[in-house]
């Protein structure tokens, strides 16, 4: 980790042991003792955190933040509140501020969040590097060791000649968007990619879709139709689910990818196309050629580059950064503020097996943005089976489970505080706690 982080606070020996302890967890820091030094300190260096304390001499942090945030909209700054200053600190993350520390605060949880903010930045700035390389055209979004893998493949491969591709992987890793990635990139992203799901359409149907039809040449024919093959001259023929094409359509696509010709359903003349063909199967077709569904020329026809794409509980480092673009996304789409996840909940997704993978992902953002649109996701909030596998793998595995409850607890605690401006009579009351429980709770998380 090579984040600066500048630190601003008047207290000497505060800064040193926080020099300390984030250096030690590999962080570069440097420090500023009042307002005026912070925003030098910020033209100079340009650090990649801020931590803040709100109480400053003369230029009070309020107005670094206000400054900051209008100079340098990106940078990420933590609040360090004084004891019981909760509801200013609040405020300071309403006015843009990105998190906030009450002191006296530990360490771990310091470390916590900056390691927890840091990862967010990396994770924008890998999107933009994606983003600068064109994939987000293609909406290939991962930056996990095997996605990065993955888009080097693509690549290498799009601006080949090499005409057959086989997609691998489960149903919703996004077979189709590699499918896209691939046209986008190759010399041949002018021209249409055209798609096309085996598993959709009776046969009959399917031929006339691939390789057109006369008039009249079954029932419903009304007219003289192209096919997608036709549509795809130049470009590129993507099969979804190849492994459901029936037989006798396995011997016609044969054929159009051996001599590059076709002929429409109930025509006599033959067409020419010259389409890159990229298929795709979440079977194994290996299993379909050895009994006897697949033919095994054409499995070594389209077989002349293999990808494989792991599904989504193999590559749970994508979770975070999928998540994110998903979720504004989906706020941009129903008009609503973005909902937000905390730790807590998030390290229920990554726990999750996802079998329906970046589909089911999806998906759940959609139901809860509507569902809680702007709102920061509670474990609870999330469906019963994200708790199933991590409550009994917790048990199995994870020790600190006091720690856990403790942070969700907490977590609770300054979602209340939050709702309520920081008024704790009606914080206690949303938690239907009375208020002596809650300044007791308050006491024991260190949030008093
Ligand atoms: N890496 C990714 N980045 C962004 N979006 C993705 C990614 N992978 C999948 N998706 C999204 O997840 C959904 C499912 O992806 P896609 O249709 O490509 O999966 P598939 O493997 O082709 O599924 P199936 O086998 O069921 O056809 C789509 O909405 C797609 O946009």
């Amino acid at each position: 980790m090579h984040t600066d982080i500048l630190i601003v606070d008047d207290e000497k020996s505060f800064v040193r042991s926080l020099t300390f302890a984030l250096e030690e967890a590999g962080f570069t820091t440097r420090s500023a003792h009042s307002g005026e030094a912070a925003l030098t300190a910020l033209a100079d260096a340009q650090p990649g955190l801020m931590l803040l304390d709100l109480r400053l001499p003369k230029m009070s942090g309020m107005e670094v933040l206000d400054t900051a945030a209008r100079l340098y909209p990106e940078l990420p700054v933590v609040m360090v509140s004084a004891h019981g200053d909760t509801r200013a600190a609040v405020q300071a993350v309403k006015a843009g501020a990105t998190d906030y520390l009450t002191k006296p605060f530990a360490l771990d949880e310091l470390l916590h969040l900056v390691g927890a903010i840091t990862k967010r930045t990396q994770m924008r700035d890998e999107l933009a590097y994606h983003r600068s390389r064109g994939a987000s055209s293609s909406g290939l979004v991962g930056g996990s060791d095997a996605m990065e893998q993955l888009w080097q493949t693509i690549q290498r491969i799009a601006g080949s000649s090499a005409g057959r591709i086989l997609l691998l992987g489960e149903s919703g890793t996004g077979k189709a968007v590699v499918a896209r990635a691939i046209h986008d990139q190759s010399p041949r992203s002018d021209n249409a990619f055209v798609e096309i799901n085996c598993a959709a359409l009776p046969e009959q149907l399917i031929e006339a879709e691939l390789f057109g039809a006369e008039k009249g040449a079954y029932t419903g024919a009304h007219q003289k139709r192209s096919g997608l093959v036709a549509l795809a001259h130049g470009g590129t023929l993507f099969l979804d689910e190849i492994g459901e094409l029936p037989l006798p359509l396995q011997a016609k696509f044969l054929h159009f990818l051996e001599n590059g010709d076709y002929r429409p359903v109930g025509g006599s003349a033959s067409h020419t196309a010259d389409a890159r063909v990229i298929a795709a199967t979440n079977r194994s077709l290996e299993a379909e050629v050895r009994n006897g569904h697949f033919r095994e020329d054409l499995f070594f026809r389209l077989n002349v580059i293999e990808l494989s794409i792991p599904p989504l509980r193999d590559r749970g480092a994508d979770i975070e950064e999928l998540l994110q673009v998903f979720i504004e996304a989906q706020a941009r789409e129903e008009g609503c503020r973005p909902i937000t996840v905390p730790r807590e909940t998030l390290d229920l997704l990554i726990a999750y097996s996802w079998p329906g993978n970046v589909r089911e992902l999806r998906n759940l953002v959609e139901r809860l943005t509507i569902l809680y649109p702007g709102q920061r996701i509670r474990p609870s909030q999330l469906p019963t089976e994200f708790h199933q596998g991590s409550a009994a793998s917790d048990q199995a595995h994870d020790p600190s489970l006091g720690e856990r409850l403790q942070s969700t607890e907490r977590q609770l605690v300054l979602d209340a505080l939050d709702k309520t401006s920081g008024h704790k009579g009606q914080a206690a009351q949303q938690l239907g706690l009375s208020r002596h429980a809650f300044k007791r709770r308050l006491q024991r998380l260190g949030l008093a």
